[in-house]
């Protein structure tokens, strides 16, 4: 890794695991209870908002009791050692990276601690519960205020950026994820077609582990400062 100019890391639920964020997809874990339809596409916001709310009021309340474990700080001393040479793509939105120390994180599926107006557009830091109540401070419209999650069928943020650093990367590693879910999934083999080492870092095989040349299986806060160091 030190000769590498440029490493690009793709982090999933799994690195917040430890930290005690639940997954999605691990037994009993967040889609075994909820229904994608329902809390995670535009249309299930649109037929029942309330629910939507009181979802991510959940996780948000679980996400800001949570604190980072020893992969988010080995993750946050890998981009100081390497400073300006470390892309930190995660799909995770809770702020364990950023707690950690990590910064420059690029939240491609958003954040729980943000929210946005689906009338106007603007965008509000957000601590504590929404509700339909809620009036946005821009366009005063209510009800309208969601939470600033990329839910299914909705293009993911920063998609340029990060296509542009997959094609610069000497390295990506991907940490935490089960490789269901595209465009996340997909990074392995661009980067991997653009002549980057490609390292898997994640309690089991993904969905896309036959796309990389090296792993290490393992709880994240294992595997990954042992892999960093
Ligand atoms: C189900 C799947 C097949 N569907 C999709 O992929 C869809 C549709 C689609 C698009 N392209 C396709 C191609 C083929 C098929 C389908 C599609 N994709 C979309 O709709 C995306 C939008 C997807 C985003 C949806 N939002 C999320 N999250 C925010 C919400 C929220 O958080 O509530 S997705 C959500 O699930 C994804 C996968 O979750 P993981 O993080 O991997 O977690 P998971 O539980 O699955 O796995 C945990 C892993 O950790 C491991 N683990 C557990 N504990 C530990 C531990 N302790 N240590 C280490 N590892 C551990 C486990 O072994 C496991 O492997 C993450 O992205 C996560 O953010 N939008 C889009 O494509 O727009 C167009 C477009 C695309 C590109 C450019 C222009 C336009």
């Amino acid at each position: 890794m030190d000769k590498a100019s440029s490493i690009v890391i793709l982090t999933g639920a799994g690195i917040s695991a430890e930290s005690g964020i639940e997954t999605f997809r691990d037994q009993g874990g967040l889609w075994a209870r909820h229904r994608i339809e329902d809390v995670a596409t535009p249309e299930g916001f649109a037929r029942n908002p309330a629910l939507v709310h009181s979802f991510y009021n959940e996780r948000r309340r679980s996400g800001l009791a949570a604190k980072p474990n020893a992969a988010h700080r080995a993750l946050a001393r890998l981009q100081k050692e390497h400073a300006g040479r470390v892309i930190l793509v995660t799909q995770n939105i809770d702020n364990l990276h950023e707690q950690a120390g990590s910064t420059g994180v690029i939240h491609m599926h958003g954040e729980l601690t943000k929210v946005f107006c689906a009338a106007c557009g603007a965008r509000q830091d957000q601590l504590d519960d929404t509700s339909l109540k809620d009036i946005c401070p821009a366009c005063s419209a209510v009800g309208q205020m969601r939470p600033d999650i990329v839910w299914f069928g909705e293009i993911p943020y920063h998609m340029e950026m990060i296509q542009a650093a997959l094609w610069e990367a000497d390295v990506f590693i991907s940490i935490g994820t089960s490789g269901a879910v595209y465009p996340a999934a997909g990074f392995v083999a661009e980067a991997r077609s653009a002549g980057a080492e490609t390292v898997e870092l994640n309690l089991e095989p993904s969905a896309g582990s036959r796309f990389f040349s090296a792993a290490r299986y393992g709880p994240a806060t294992r595997v990954v400062p042992a892999f960093v160091e």
